[in-house]
């Protein structure tokens, strides 16, 4: 009797074993549910900052960046270094703005503002002297003609008075030096205040021009530059047709920038055109000279 009731006993002990065993996960989930790096997922100060130009392609930089898995990107414009009224936030604040990253992760922001921010460089520099900077440029006419529809937009929505370029652009026959888009234009100037604060290795430059054209190859550059694993492939881009531009494609969606990227941009007349492309030659040059590269400009 003793005997059947133990056998009864083992049989009813292995039953609940299997059963246990058979509706929790298994040890090896159990065991990655502890490494699940989400579990470990916090907020830092970024790694890498794309710090302009202000129409040359940031959102699609950062949109492309953010298809590899070793990158967190924070969704909007920080203007933590050139708003004092953030500035004054403190680190504390930009962190809080910063998306949460699983450990191994870069945690990348952008401002396209920051570039031709006088301020700017020293204020990353005594943040995070060891930051990875990158600057996407683009054609300085090509720019500037961005930068003018960006800001005809934004007067539209706001149903404010609109000027023509013209107006803006030109002053007694000459080229208006005061006119802000044309400034932010002048790469060298700025880069100057970039590279007098951090070494040249520390800034990436990105063709936003070529970015536009086939993307892929600027991408595996900035992989390289950070040191990522090399990821993202061909299969992460497809031409919209409908856009004109290509869009991003990874494991769970497709996706085209907002409409507010790829506008239409106002005629201009061509003696004025020309101006612009013999204004911008000399300071090109010094760009050139100031980075170690040459683009193919105008
Ligand atoms: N893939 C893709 N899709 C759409 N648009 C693309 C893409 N790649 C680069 N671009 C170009 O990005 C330009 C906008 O630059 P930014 O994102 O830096 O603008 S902003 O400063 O943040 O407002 C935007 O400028 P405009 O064409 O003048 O609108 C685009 O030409």
């Amino acid at each position: 009797e003793r005997f059947t009731l133990l056998v009864l006993m083992a049989a009813v002990t292995v039953a609940l074993l299997l059963f246990f065993f058979a509706r929790s996960p298994s040890l090896s989930t159990v065991v990655s549910r502890d490494h699940d790096p989400l579990s470990s997922a916090a907020r830092c100060l970024p790694d890498i900052i794309i710090i302009g130009v202000r129409k040359g392609g940031t959102r699609a930089l950062i949109e492309m960046l953010s298809l590899h898995s070793g990158v967190a990107a924070a969704q909007s414009e920080v203007h933590f270094f050139d708003w004092d009224s953030h500035y004054q936030r403190g680190a504390d604040w930009y962190v809080s703005q910063m998306p949460l990253a699983r450990s191994g992760q870069l945690t990348v922001e952008k401002t396209p503002a920051y570039f031709t921010s006088a301020r700017v460089p020293e204020r990353i520099r005594r943040m995070n002297p060891d930051a990875r900077l990158l600057l996407i440029v683009r054609e300085p006419t090509e720019r500037l003609l961005s930068d003018y529809t960006q800001v005809f937009h934004n007067r539209l929505e706001k149903r404010k008075r609109q000027q023509t370029l013209e107006t803006l652009l030109m002053r007694d026959g000459e080229l208006n030096l005061d006119y802000k888009a044309l400034n932010r234009s002048l790469y060298h100037v700025h880069m100057r205040r970039w590279l007098d604060v951090f070494p040249r290795s520390r800034v990436h430059l990105v063709d936003g021009d070529a970015l536009i054209r086939n993307p892929l190859p600027e991408m595996k550059e900035v992989e390289e530059f950070l040191h990522l694993e090399p990821q993202i492939n061909a299969t992460n881009f497809y031409f919209n047709q409908t856009k004109g531009f290509f869009c991003l494609r990874d494991r769970r969606r497709e996706r085209c920038l907002h409409g507010s990227k790829g506008r239409k941009h106002p005629r201009v007349a061509p003696e004025i055109l020309r101006k612009l492309y013999d204004f911008f030659h000399e300071p090109n040059q010094k760009f050139f000279e100031m980075v170690g590269r040459t683009f193919d400009w105008k």
